[in-house]
């Protein structure tokens, strides 16, 4: 080896800790994913022991995006990224999802009823329940449900800060390397984190005594178990930001405020983010009336619709890897964006005219599934297309400013789809009986201009040369 090439030798360059990083980033965020979804299949149980009708989950389940939406919390959390770096955000994310699940387990937990923090949660942000109220809170909502809320808000900064830096930190590792592979192997581990959670959740508060505040406990250790490994990547990284010392081309350039401009004024930023979130509006916001759906298409219980759903975040977790790999050696962003758009559209469309005209549960997994390929096939070339289009000292604000649009869909979409069912199914009151046709003709229009958006992306990749259909690994 020659004097320059021991010099230029890092430990990015060494595979085993490149991957080291990567398992130490994923973990955090797995359980990060754990959390966000611990309560989801305990509706009912909540309903049982806490009082929580459908009105309060809604609203705790809302208040996730909260502070980012509303507050600009995810444009801060982007200039803090780019601002202090890596190590710094990771850590400062893990300590805020565990600060605000351990709220929101206090506030399900025994110790909670019968406490002044009830007394005064009673007397909190009693608000109408109008359409104007746009707060996580409102007038007959349980104290616990709203202190729950505020301990979800900033667990919601919190996990999204985390996904942020989670892919900064994997560009950082990975650029030149097997970039998307990696990013598909860490969303494929948050998957099996909500496959995870969906079977494991209600087990945990069945073991007697019955309790709904048992797997909220065991999802905040996970977390602080998340905290360590942040803390743990730390040290890798600051040693890999010794390596790079001088070599560190975004020293020489550091990050600026007023930088934020240019990321607004591209044009291709704006297609990247609207795609993501009409994508994603089609995808989170389904997966919480999908069981629904299925129950009253198939007129099964919500377990076994529960089976049927299963298949989709972990079928997404098993092909998104290769999907990474496709797109690092093969490269066909843009096109992979197209195709997931139109499985999504066909997925849809068949929810929404074939599933009820048939009642077929081969229908129902044959969507389930063409849902789960499209589910791999846009976050795999999604998230990795990002530094092809912005400068780098601006990637942890690009993914921040994509994020912040996204979760403004995620915020309005379950409650315009929640409308959406109501008016189109007049008169009816047992929610086994809802029509689902007009709302997943919704999701498929968003799928629709996900498509348009995916062409004018591609047309302005072969425009401009940004790379899209490029491998991201240059032989
Ligand atoms: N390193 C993470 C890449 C993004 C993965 C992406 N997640 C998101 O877009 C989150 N903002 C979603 C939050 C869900 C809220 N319930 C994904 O595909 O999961």
């Amino acid at each position: 080896m020659t004097n320059t090439n021991k010099i230029q030798q890092t430990l990015r360059d060494s595979k085993a800790a490149r991957w080291g990083a990567l398992v130490l980033l994923a973990s955090a965020m797995f359980f990060g994913y754990i959390f966000m979804d611990i309560l989801s299949p305990l509706q009912e149980l909540l309903q049982i022991q806490r009082e929580w009708d459908p009105a309060a989950y809604g609203r705790y389940a809302g208040s996730e995006t909260f502070l980012n939406v509303f507050v600009f919390f995810l444009i801060f959390a982007g200039i803090i990224l780019d601002k202090m770096g890596v190590r710094f955000t990771a850590i400062l994310s893990g300590s805020v999802m565990f600060l605000g699940a351990a709220v929101n387990y206090y506030a399900v937990s025994d110790a909670f009823v019968g406490s002044s923090a009830e007394t005064f949660m009673n007397n909190f942000m009693n608000l109408p329940l109008s359409w104007w109220n746009i707060t996580p809170f409102f007038d007959g909502m349980p104290a616990s449900a709203k202190m729950s809320a505020i301990g979800f808000m900033f667990f919601g900064c919190g996990v999204e800060m985390a996904g942020i830096t989670v892919s900064r930190g994997i560009v950082k590792w990975f650029k030149g390397k097997e970039m998307a592979l990696a990013m598909g192997v860490e969303m494929a581990i948050a998957r099996i984190g909500v496959a995870v959670v969906v079977l494991g959740s209600p087990v945990l508060a069945s073991i007697d005594p019955v309790s709904v505040s048992r797997p909220v406990a065991v999802a905040v250790l996970l977390l602080l178990i998340g905290l360590i490994s942040f803390i743990c990547y730390a040290f890798m990284d600051k040693k890999l930001e010794k390596q790079l010392g001088e070599n560190d081309e975004e020293k020489d350039d550091p990050f600026k405020v007023s930088d934020l401009g240019k990321i607004f004024s591209s044009k291709v930023f704006w297609l990247v983010a609207l795609l993501c979130v009409l994508y994603y509006s089609a995808i989170f916001p389904f997966q919480k009336y999908a069981i629904n759906m299925l129950q009253c298409n198939l007129s099964f219980s919500a377990e076994q619709a529960g089976w049927i759903f299963f298949v989709f975040p972990l079928g997404a977790a098993a092909i998104t890897p290769f999907l990474g790999n496709f797109l690092d050696k093969k490269g066909k962003g843009a096109t992979m964006l197209i195709l997931g758009a139109v499985l999504m559209i066909v997925c849809h469309l068949s929810f929404a005219l074939l599933l009820p005209a048939t009642q077929s549960v081969l229908v129902a997994y044959l969507g389930i599934v063409l849902l789960g390929i499209s589910f791999s096939l846009v976050p795999a070339a999604l998230w990795p297309s990002v530094p092809k289009l912005v400068d780098s000292r601006l990637l942890g604000s690009a993914y921040a400013v994509i994020f912040w649009i996204q979760n403004i869909g995620l915020y309005a979409f379950p409650m315009i789809i929640g409308s959406v069912i109501q008016s189109s199914n007049p008169g009816v009151t047992n929610p086994l009986e809802y029509n689902y046709t007009v709302p997943m003709l919704v999701f498929a229009s968003l799928g629709v201009f996900a498509l348009i958006l995916g062409f004018m992306l591609k047309a302005e990749d072969k425009k401009k040369g940004y790379g899209l259909e490029l491998p991201n690994i240059k032989e």
